[in-house]
């Protein structure tokens, strides 16, 4: 893209930027040393109405937004012409329109990589909690409803040892799928569209179609990004050809599963637990999962370490300067 910082600096003016959530100190200083900012002051998500508002009063010429920003074709369409950057605090970009937004020649950026560290431990968390029955154990002491130890109470899975499906071995998914293997022996599975190169494979077994990949698993772990092809993947039929027991976590995205169809699941115990950190629709959540004993829930917390954020925030504010300036950048979608 052409730099659209040089004529400002002719001026004397700072580039003119809308973040749509407050964010760590760190950045917040940085970006108030190079540039004019209005921060969404709400602790919530904006509507598109105030987005679009706060991108005209502000002349913006980028936009700093969050996974929770549903930036689709209308809200791109009615974006002011200033508009040449959407830089998104994520990994995933299934909330932009990316087809509109290079309709209208803005460019995107993104954060990937850097996050998955940090991703991959919510999703260890998530299936240690959920096979350990971390939240019923937690109840209990809590509830004062603890009796003592008995070699009975709260019989949870193995971990160690169990077969890992994964779904979606991309940056995240091979950081899951290492860790497994290293911190508990599993054995890993994966599916993807197409097979990975052996040397990123993490010796995991290939399967060239998601049902085998489900038969395969004790532990499935969603890591695949939300699109047309992935909404909806864990539905009746899928959830039917896993394991009796199997384990199911969710780190991706909320709407790679039918949420009706877990719950009925989970209750009838063909699955026999759940880890998820993304829900449809959030921040609601299915009630069905509020009622269970054998979810381990958290609210969406996947890259939420002060040092993942902070990573995050700088890369894509190198990525903002330098598409400005008309360089290119890896962490560029369009
Ligand atoms: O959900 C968070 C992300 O996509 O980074």
């Amino acid at each position: 893209m052409e730099s659209f910082t040089d004529d400002r600096q002719r001026r004397g003016e700072l580039p003119r930027l809308v973040v749509t959530r407050a964010l760590p100190d760190e950045l917040s200083r940085r970006i108030a040393r190079g540039w004019d900012v209005w921060t969404n002051p709400f602790d919530r998500t904006l509507t598109a109405d105030e987005l679009i508002a706060a991108a005209e009063r502000q002349r913006a010429e980028v936009l700093l937004v969050m996974a929770m920003d549903r930036i689709d074709a209308q809200v791109i369409e009615r974006l002011p012409d200033a508009v040449r950057i959407i830089a998104t605090l994520s990994v995933g970009h299934d909330h932009i329109d990316l087809d509109a937004a290079r309709a209208r020649g803005i460019a995107v950026v993104h954060t990937p990589d850097i996050l998955s560290d940090a991703v991959s431990e919510i999703a260890l968390m998530l299936m240690l909690c959920a096979a350990r029955r971390a939240r019923e154990g937690e109840r209990m002491l809590y509830e004062r409803t603890w009796q003592g130890w008995s070699p009975t109470q709260l019989l949870g899975r193995d971990v160690t040892g169990a077969r890992l499906g994964v779904l979606g071995m991309g940056r995240i998914g091979r950081t899951i799928a290492r860790r497994a293997r290293t911190a508990f022996d599993m054995e890993l599975h994966y599916h993807n569209r197409s097979r990975l190169a052996p040397g990123l494979e993490e010796g995991a077994i290939y399967h060239p179609d998601a049902e085998g990949l489900l038969a395969a698993s004790d532990f499935l772990v969603l890591a695949a990004p939300s699109n047309p092809q992935t909404r909806g993947f864990l539905n009746r039929e899928r959830l039917a050809l896993l394991p009796r027991g199997a384990i199911v976590v969710n780190i991706a995205r909320g709407d790679l599963v039918d949420d009706e169809a877990l719950v009925a699941a989970l209750q009838s115990g063909h699955v026999a637990a759940a880890g998820l950190d993304v829900f449809n629709g959030e921040p609601d959540i299915h009630p069905g999962y509020l009622d269970l004993p054998n979810v381990f829930l958290q609210p969406h917390q996947g890259s939420s370490t002060v040092g993942t954020r902070v990573r995050m925030g700088h890369m894509l504010l190198d990525a903002i300067e330098a598409c400005s300036a008309g360089q290119s950048v890896p962490n560029r979608l369009v």
